[in-house]
């Protein structure tokens, strides 16, 4: 009797991948952080709502964006999740901008550890890194949320298929 071995699959092309991802809509935050390794602040969409209890979320970060040695070296994170008024934030904060620049633009305050607290956002999440984990190219940071602002009900951002579209609160 021939036991054949099944040939392996190819591994799954990052295009096809990230071709995929396009297709989910998801919300969009300006993640900052402030402490012994500076203050800065990156826009991200892979950010989840963990547990409740403690109250927890997560964020992943590239480990070659030009913020991770500042997330690397702080423990103070805010997640600010934005309105569609703010996607010119969204843009700023995606890269490739001086990160004085990235702050001028928005107005802030101070969260109880020290991380920048956007003003006007839609929800922001003030939090400690209670746990990180290296998974490919990026660390899953487990944020343990100290304290919560609710801004005043406004379309949500959205980014859906390689686009900011705004999403409009329900009809009643
Ligand atoms: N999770 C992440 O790290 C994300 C990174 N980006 C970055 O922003 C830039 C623009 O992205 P798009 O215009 O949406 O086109 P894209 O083709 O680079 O990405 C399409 C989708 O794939 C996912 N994705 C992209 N890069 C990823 C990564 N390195 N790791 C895990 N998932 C990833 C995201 O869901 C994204 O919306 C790119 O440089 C992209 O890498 C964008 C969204 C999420
Ligand atoms: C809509 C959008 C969502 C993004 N989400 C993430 C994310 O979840 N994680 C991540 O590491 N980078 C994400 N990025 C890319 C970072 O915002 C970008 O790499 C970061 O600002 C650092 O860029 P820099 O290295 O040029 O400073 C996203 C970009 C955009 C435009």
């Amino acid at each position: 009797m021939s036991s054949a071995v099944e040939p392996r699959r190819a591994a799954l092309a990052k295009r096809d991948f990230r071709d995929a991802m396009a297709r989910i809509g998801a919300a969009v935050h300006v993640v900052t952080t402030d402490g012994p390794g500076g203050r800065a602040g990156f826009t991200a969409s892979a950010v989840c709502s963990v547990s409740d209890e403690p109250p927890t979320l997560l964020v992943c970060l590239n480990r070659a964006a030009s913020v991770y040695p500042a997330f690397a070296a702080n423990e103070a994170l805010c997640v600010n999740a934005l309105g569609a008024h703010q996607q010119a934030l969204a843009d700023l904060f995606g890269g490739r901008t001086p990160m004085d620049e990235r702050f001028a633009a928005g107005r802030w305050a101070t969260g109880l550890g020290g991380a920048p607290v956007l003003l006007d956002a839609a929800a922001s999440f003030d939090c400690r890194i209670a746990q990180r984990s290296v998974v490919g190219t990026h660390e899953v940071m487990f944020c343990a949320v100290l304290a919560v602002t609710v801004g005043e009900a406004a379309h949500a951002l959205v980014y859906f298929e390689r686009r900011y579209h705004a999403l409009p609160t329900a009809m009643r």
